[in-house]
């Protein structure tokens, strides 16, 4: 029997669909899910009642993990290079998606977890300073690919990207709010009704300006990683095949276990 990764809620009478991930114990993107994620990104695009989506975590005090580091430890090329396709596509659906995204994001969101956030529309996190958020990539020894810089920089700006990205930097809520990485902190039991009241104001914008205006706006990266696609793939297989970034992740893991321990 498959395994479910999201749950996906929609409201016909609004034309709100809320999905919430939920693949304990911390929503690591697997290609599983990653996979199930786009499928159900691409059902919600073909559903002409469907104008906005926010995204959520069914997961205790975790929005995503990231990518599943497991995915990428001791895996054969073919497996890295079919993983690397599906994370490239969750990119492209969310990203590129025309409904309105909303992330209501009410745990941590480190690298990969980062990177859905900051692909929606607007992001509103639960203002609790255990959480945090950033694409940490450095800190494991990895580089965060061109496509996940230039998401960043369209959301706060190139020197702050230059800052975080070099550091792996992870804030926490205050200061993903003043950097520009999240647009506003809400408590945790209110975390959701706000992102319903954000998202009644921009369903209050007429949908084809509102589209076109985004589509503008992010066309030119998407247009990029869809000219360089199949490379972009063979560039990640190459990287994390090397041995020294293979160690560089198995110490990592061995790091996490260790903090749990
Ligand atoms: C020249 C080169 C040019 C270009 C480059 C080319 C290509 C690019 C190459 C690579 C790009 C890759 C981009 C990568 C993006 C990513 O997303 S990598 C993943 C990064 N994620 C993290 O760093 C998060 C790590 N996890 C945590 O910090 C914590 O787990 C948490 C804060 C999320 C939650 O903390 P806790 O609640 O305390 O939970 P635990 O730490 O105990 O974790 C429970 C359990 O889950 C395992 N786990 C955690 N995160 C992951 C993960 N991301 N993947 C897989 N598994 C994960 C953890 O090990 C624990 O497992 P067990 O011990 O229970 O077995």
């Amino acid at each position: 029997q498959r395994r479910m990764f999201t749950n996906v809620e929609m409201d016909n009478s609004t034309g709100v669909a809320v999905i919430k991930m939920n693949s304990p114990p911390v929503n690591s993107l697997s290609l599983e899910f990653l996979t199930e994620f786009a499928i159900n990104m691409e059902k919600l695009e073909m559903d002409r009642g469907c104008r906005g989506v926010i995204l959520t975590s069914s997961v205790p005090r975790i929005f995503s993990a990231g990518l599943d580091i497991t995915e990428m430890y001791g895996k054969t090329p073919e497996h890295c290079g079919a993983f690397w396709r599906a994370v490239q596509e969750m990119w492209l659906k969310l990203y590129g998606s025309s409904m309105i995204t909303i992330a209501a994001i009410n745990g941590s969101s480190p690298a990969g977890g980062c990177l859905m956030a900051i692909s929606c529309d607007y992001r509103i996190m639960t203002d609790y300073p255990k959480y945090s958020i950033g694409l940490n990539e450095t800190k494991l020894g990895i580089v965060a690919p061109f496509w996940f810089k230039d998401t960043m920089i369209n959301c706060i700006g190139n020197r702050a990207t230059e800052h975080s990205l070099q550091l792996g930097l992870q804030y926490n809520p205050p200061e993903a709010l003043k950097v520009g990485l999240v647009d506003q902190l809400e408590t945790e039991d209110k975390l959701m009704t706000t992102a319903s009241s954000v998202m009644s104001q921009w369903l209050a914008i007429p949908d084809h300006a509102r589209q076109i205006t985004k589509s503008m706006m992010r066309k030119p990266i998407i247009d990029q990683l869809l000219r360089q696609r199949e490379a972009d793939v063979q560039n990640f297989v190459k990287f994390i095949t090397k041995d020294s970034i293979q160690k560089s992740l198995q110490m990592y893991m061995e790091m996490l276990k260790q903090k749990k321990g």
